[in-house]
Formats: C-alpha cells, sequence, structure tokens
C-alpha cells in the first residue's frame, strides 16, 4: 500500500492526476477522448503523475500510460468489490476508484466499504469520490456537507477522497482537516479561460490543504490537452503562480 501510495503521489506528495473514465458514461464521443492515446501521451508528456480510467481503456493505452500511474475507475461498466479488486491488480493498476453517495444511497456507502476492504487486503490504493445525495441533489453542495460527505467516504475505509473545490480555501481546509485523508479536487465544467481553470486550483493546493487534482473536461476538451497539463504541473510541482502557470500553457 505505501509503496503504491508513493507511485501514485511522487516525491513531493501532490498528484496530478488526468480524468480520462468519462468515456464508461458519455454520451457521445469528445475528440479528446475519441483520441484518447495520443490525450495521454501529450499529458505523460507535459508532466501528468497518474491517469483515472475504466478498465477497457486501462488494458488498451498501457504503452501511452508508459510509467504513469493508472487507477482504475470501476463506478461502472465493472464488477463490484472482489472482482474489481483482482481484475484492477491483474492489469497492474495503482489504485482503484469508486463514486460514493453519501445521505442518498446507503447500498453505495456500504460498497465503498465492501471495495476498500478488498483493496485494503491486498494493498491497493482506494480512492473514493463521495457525490453528497446524489448527482441529482446540487443543493448539497455546500462547504459543510462536502467535508461530512467526504469524512462518510473515508470512514468506508478510502485512502484518498476525490471531492468538490468548496470555493474559497479556508472552507476547502475544513473539508480536508475533517476528511482525514489525503483530498484532491476535481476540475468540474469546462471553464472559459486558463486564468478562471488554474486560479481555484492554486487556491486549493496553496492555501487548502489540497494534495492534487483530478481532472477531465478542462483537459480533454482542450484544443491543447498538453499545454492545459504543463500548466497544472507548474501549480502542483513548481510552484508556479498562476500567470506562470498560463504561460506555462501556451
Ligand atoms: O473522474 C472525473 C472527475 O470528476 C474529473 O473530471 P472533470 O475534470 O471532468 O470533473
Amino acid at each position: 500500500m505505501k509503496r503504491r501510495m508513493k507511485q501514485i503521489f511522487g516525491s513531493d506528495g501532490r498528484m496530478l492526476m488526468v480524468a480520462m473514465d468519462h468515456t464508461a458514461f458519455l454520451q457521445e464521443p469528445v475528440d479528446g477522448l475519441v483520441n484518447y492515446g495520443k490525450t495521454i501521451s501529450d499529458s505523460v508528456a507535459a508532466g501528468a503523475d497518474a491517469f483515472l480510467s475504466p478498465i477497457g481503456s486501462a488494458q488498451r493505452y498501457d504503452e501511452e500510460f508508459g510509467r504513469s500511474s493508472v487507477v482504475v475507475s470501476v463506478d461502472t461498466r465493472a464488477p463490484f468489490a472482489s472482482e474489481a479488486v483482482a481484475r484492477a491488480l491483474a492489469i497492474g493498476a495503482d489504485g482503484i476508484k469508486a463514486m460514493v453517495y453519501p445521505f442518498a444511497d446507503e447500498d453505495w456507502v456500504n460498497q465503498s466499504a465492501a471495495l476498500a476492504a478488498q483493496a485494503s487486503a491486498v494493498g491497493l490504493p482506494y480512492l473514493a469520490e463521495p457525490v453528497p445525495g446524489g448527482f441529482s441533489r446540487s443543493d448539497m453542495r455546500t462547504p459543510e456537507i462536502i467535508a461530512a460527505g467526504a469524512r462518510v467516504a473515508a470512514e468506508t475505509g478510502a485512502d484518498m477522497i476525490k471531492t468538490f473545490y468548496t470555493g474559497d480555501a479556508k472552507s476547502m481546509r475544513r473539508v480536508v482537516d475533517y476528511a482525514g485523508v489525503p483530498v484532491i479536487i476535481l476540475g468540474g465544467h469546462a471553464k472559459d479561460t486558463l486564468e478562471e481553470f488554474y486560479g481555484p486550483i492554486w487556491d486549493a493546493i496553496n492555501h487548502g490543504g489540497v494534495v492534487g487534482v483530478a481532472v477531465g473536461t478542462n483537459i480533454w476538451s482542450s484544443k491543447n490537452p498538453g499545454g492545459v497539463v504543463r500548466g497544472l504541473n507548474a501549480i502542483l510541482h513548481e510552484n508556479a503562480t498562476v500567470e506562470q502557470a498560463v504561460s506555462a500553457a501556451k
């Protein structure tokens, strides 16, 4: 477990994860995901530490992933718990990831606990993504509920949490403190400018206690995925300002 966690996070304890698991549920092809292998290769060259991928692509693109970490997403299109863990191990994954729906679906919370137990038994890091109330409850995205949801997911046995940015570093710090395990934030919908995209990430990393990002849409929907990753790498691993990150991306 320790060796795999170090592999995912790297020597500075931070993680730049490119999320490409959307192919398991998106209802239309997106160029950056049609060109899945190229998006991976460009991201690796730009400094990505890890990828989030469904099992099918995790197997298919092993060449492109190179020495980066691959965390297999088993939210959908994959068997849960023991079968998913065995499959992830069989393909050489560095971790496993699943959704959790605190305050909405007890079965999913219990499934998360089962998955955590199975993964822990074989030393496979488990990344849980709590979505309080489920996707329909956008009213449940307050900092307090995000913090509570993160803790529920951590209490199922997750080793890391991927969750929403609360919108400001102070309340994000409370999420991180309450979760008790490393927290990374997701990217969300496509932003109009790089400044708008990098700004909150810079805050979360430098003042919110967040140790990484899992970004999908803002990378693979960009005309220049490698550039977006380069800017993220500058913020996460080179202490760059937002302005420097924007320059690095261009
Ligand atoms: O696995 C998906 C994550 O939510 C990150 O992707 P996103 O940047 O599109 O939100």
